[in-house]
């Protein structure tokens, strides 16, 4: 599978410019003929929490019909980062995902709240997996937080995930946390890990890039700088079987000493 990573700037709250940043830049991608593209966190506003709810894209309609126009296009599974979604009951920032017909096949909402970046206060966090399947590849996917809680991304390794897929917006002082959390992420569980960070600045945060693909022995085969650029890497599943031939972690645990 053949992944490219968009690594975005994200005009701050303003969606309009983002929708037509993203459909450029899908459009540019999409010409190298990938398998699957990915995108990064709250790609069509930002992390302007305090309007979020104002620009909420109720039930995802929107940004699911975007995305999955230009997926059904080209052809190409998309896995489109986050977006923020206006529910009943508030906003969710939720990744979603369309394969090659445009038809949703992840829905998933970030779990754990960043408190850092007062999440908390205006969003509401989801409360189911982020397992799905793309072109017959178990995927999880997971938006940024999330990646702390080894613990909630081996619960969809243990389910059958191959893949981890992360969008993230992750700020350039915690690179190095960046780094070692997903080389950490793909080798305890000898997964592929596929992560999509954005680019830029808002008036709160300076944003790392870095976005990065880690093979199953947690070697990084490709990772962006900090500015705004789209990067492209193979998956061989292969790999995954191999690694988990070799060290069968997942036959070693002992889940009933863990608690
Ligand atoms: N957008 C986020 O969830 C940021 C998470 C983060 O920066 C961290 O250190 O964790």
């Amino acid at each position: 599978m053949k992944v490219s990573l968009l690594q975005l700037d994200i005009a701050f709250g303003q969606p309009e410019a983002n929708y037509a940043t993203a459909e450029r830049v899908i459009r540019l991608a999409a010409a190298g003929k990938p398998d699957c593209l990915l995108l990064p966190e709250l790609w069509t506003t930002g992390y302007d929490l305090t309007r979020l709810g104002e620009m909420a894209d109720p039930e995802g309609k929107e940004a699911l019909t975007f995305i999955g126009g230009l997926a059904k296009e080209y052809g190409i599974n998309i896995v489109a980062g986050s977006t923020a979604w206006q529910r009943a009951d508030g906003t969710t920032n939720t990744m979603f995902a369309v394969n090659r017909e445009g038809q949703p096949v992840l829905e998933y909402s970030k779990l754990h709240l960043f408190r850092l970046m007062d999440e908390h206060l205006y969003l509401q966090p989801g409360a189911s997996k982020g397992l799905f399947d793309l072109d017959g590849i178990s995927s999880a996917g997971v938006i940024c937080y999330d990646i702390r809680f080894p613990e909630w991304i081996r619960a969809h390794m243990t389910a059958g995930a191959e893949v981890l897929f992360a969008a993230a917006e992750w700020p350039l002082p915690r690179l190095a946390h960046w780094r070692a959390l997903l080389v950490s992420r793909a080798i305890e569980n000898q997964c592929y890990v596929v992560a999509c960070n954005r680019a830029g600045s808002d008036p709160a945060n300076v944003f790392a890039g870095h976005s990065m693909i880690i093979d199953p022995w947690g070697e990084i085969l490709c990772e962006a700088g900090e500015g705004e650029e789209i990067i492209t890497g193979e998956l061989d599943l292969s790999k995954v079987r191999e690694a988990r031939r070799q060290i069968p972690v997942f036959a070693d645990r002992r889940p009933e000493l863990y608690t």
